[in-house]
């Protein structure tokens, strides 16, 4: 059995968990586990020194947990798959020693994280501009909403923070464009995923 694991990252609204729930339709065998689901409680979230929450660090996210998220998938896909309700039309029981497991892992801080950036076989990036990305995250509704001057003080400096740490460090990813269609995205990145990762064309 093979085993891939892509990383759709980005921007926050860069369109991230809409190219993952079409990448996940259309790629067989394929499981996803999204960054947001382990965003700590609010009352275990940091205050900074500029009055707001800090969502937008890594200390925010159990991270741990959602690594062994990620290696129990590595350990059984086929388990992984069954035990979180994907059935799907692809015949589990009769693994081929050569078929293919995808997981997907979505989430705006994948890459700042060594160990979850270096699981990754391709790294996506989303990125839109401020303008867009402002204009997007106002009509989002969070588990905790935003409160006022939280995408200027904090959400944005903080991608720039990040974005600019995981260029530092090398990270290799394949910069997506977040302006264009739904569907020119999803089929830029399924034709690379394809190519590079199936090498089915
Ligand atoms: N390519 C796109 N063009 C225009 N709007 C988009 C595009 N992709 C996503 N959106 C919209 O932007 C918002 C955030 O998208 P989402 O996929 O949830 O982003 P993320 O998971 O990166 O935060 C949603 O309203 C979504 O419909
Ligand atoms: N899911 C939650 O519990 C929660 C709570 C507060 C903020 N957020 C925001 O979620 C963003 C990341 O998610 P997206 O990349 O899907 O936008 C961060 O910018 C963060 O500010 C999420």
């Amino acid at each position: 059995m093979r085993r891939v694991i892509i990383g759709i990252g980005g921007v926050t609204n860069g369109g991230k968990t809409t190219l993952t729930r079409r990448l996940i339709a259309a790629l067989p065998n394929c499981c996803v586990v999204h960054q947001d689901d382990f965003f700590k409680p609010p009352d275990q979230i940091e205050v900074g020194e500029d009055g707001f929450k800090q969502w937008d660090v890594i200390t925010s996210i159990d991270m741990e947990a959602m690594v062994n998220t990620v290696t129990a998938w590595v350990e059984n896909p086929v388990k992984f798959a069954r035990s979180h309700g994907i059935a799907g039309s692809h015949p589990y029981e009769q693994q081929e020693d050569d078929e293919i497991q995808i997981l997907i892992l979505e989430g705006f801080l994948l890459y700042n994280h060594k160990p979850l950036a270096e699981m990754c076989s391709r790294r996506y990036y989303l990125t839109i501009p401020y303008e867009e990305c402002k204009l997007r995250r106002s009509g989002r509704n969070y588990r905790v909403p935003d409160p006022p001057g939280l995408f200027d003080g904090h959400v944005w400096p903080m991608y720039l923070k990040h974005r600019q740490e995981m260029e530092d460090q090398g990270v290799a990813f394949v910069s997506i464009d977040g302006l264009l269609s739904k569907d020119d995205i999803f089929n830029q990145v399924y034709t690379d995923v394809c190519n590079k990762i199936l090498n089915i064309s």
